[in-house]
């Protein structure tokens, strides 16, 4: 008598849950106990937890869940700019707006990446969002979990405008670390960077990594598509991978600014480092009908794995 093994179904490891502002969230699971919960307020990454349920994104635990706010932690998907370079909204709006579960994506979205479950969303532009950016477009974004516990963003903007338009994106990713002082990021030695503390002025990166002893907050120029983020304390290694997204930002506020940062704790820095696959520096330009993609895979692995960057 042959046995069958129970087959894994992708669309019954998809869960709808509510917020606490009544606004869906899907959470997405693998058969090792992995998962992932993703907002449909910004299309935003809230958690992502390994199959030991352990979380790996940072969520401030002063941070404010307010329609047309972005959470401070998770994955803000940040367009169409990163920082301040002319729209009014700092890091852009896309991360205040409601998105939409995209029932029927393209079929180029064939590829499922070794997902275990995915999830595909979609923002459309608004007549009110032309008021601060007067150009239309479609941005999805397919957020899959794979069988190994990987997480994998992967973006397309499309101009459906009678006009060109340029833009900058970033994930702006907070990751979970034991103590900032302890971590090291590889792979962006000898590159040269834009130092925001400096008015954006350029340096070149000339230590073996990039450790933290105060505030940080730069934009790696032209990285490799590989670059490792080691916390020495918690023996755990993150590794980002990412195409058509060739700048990094790596911020860590050291001390809460109290400036502006309500929505982020004294002490919390030491937790938390953003490290960001981004397209920052050449804004990227697309003609009617054109389409842009990007992606973002973070895979974590214990720091005995040796790396092949
Ligand atoms: O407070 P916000 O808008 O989420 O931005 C947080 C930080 O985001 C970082 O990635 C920027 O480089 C910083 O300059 C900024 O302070």
């Amino acid at each position: 008598m042959g046995h069958s093994a129970p087959v894994w179904d992708c669309r019954a490891a998809i869960e709808i849950t509510k917020d606490w502002n009544g606004i869906d969230q899907v959470v997405l699971r693998n058969p090792k106990g992995a998962s992932a919960r993703i907002s449909l307020h910004g299309g935003q990454v809230c958690s992502w937890r390994n199959d030991q349920g352990e979380e790996l994104l940072f969520t401030s635990s002063k941070a404010i869940f307010k329609p047309a706010k972005a959470m401070r932690g998770g994955i803000p998907i940040c367009f169409p700019q990163f920082g301040n370079c002319g729209t009014p909204e700092q890091h852009g709006f896309v991360k205040n707006k409601i998105w939409t579960i995209d029932e029927n994506p393209p079929l180029y979205m064939a590829d499922l990446d070794g997902a275990s479950s995915f999830v595909d969303l979609l923002y459309r532009s608004s007549e009110e969002d032309l008021k601060c950016w007067p150009y239309s477009f479609e941005l999805r974004l397919r957020v899959s979990l794979r069988y190994d516990g990987d997480l994998i963003l992967r973006s397309r903007v499309r101009n459906i405008n009678g006009k060109p338009f340029a833009f900058s994106f970033a994930y702006h990713t907070h990751l979970v670390v034991s103590d900032i002082s302890e971590v090291r990021i590889e792979g962006l030695e000898t590159l040269d960077f834009l130092d925001n503390l400096c008015h954006k002025e350029r340096f070149t990166e000339q230590g073996d990594a990039i450790t933290f002893e105060s505030e940080v907050d730069r934009v790696y120029l032209n990285t490799p598509n590989a670059i490792a983020i080691l916390d020495h304390e918690r023996k755990r290694t993150y590794v980002i991978r990412k195409e058509g997204l060739p700048d990094v930002v790596v911020w860590n506020p050291w001390e809460k600014k109290s400036k502006a940062m309500v929505d982020f704790g004294d002490e919390e820095y030491k937790q938390m480092v953003c490290v960001n696959g981004a397209a920052l520096e050449r804004p990227i330009m697309l003609k009617p009908g054109e389409e842009w993609r990007g992606k973002m895979k973070l895979t974590v692995v214990p720091s005995s794995f040796s790396l092949d960057l």
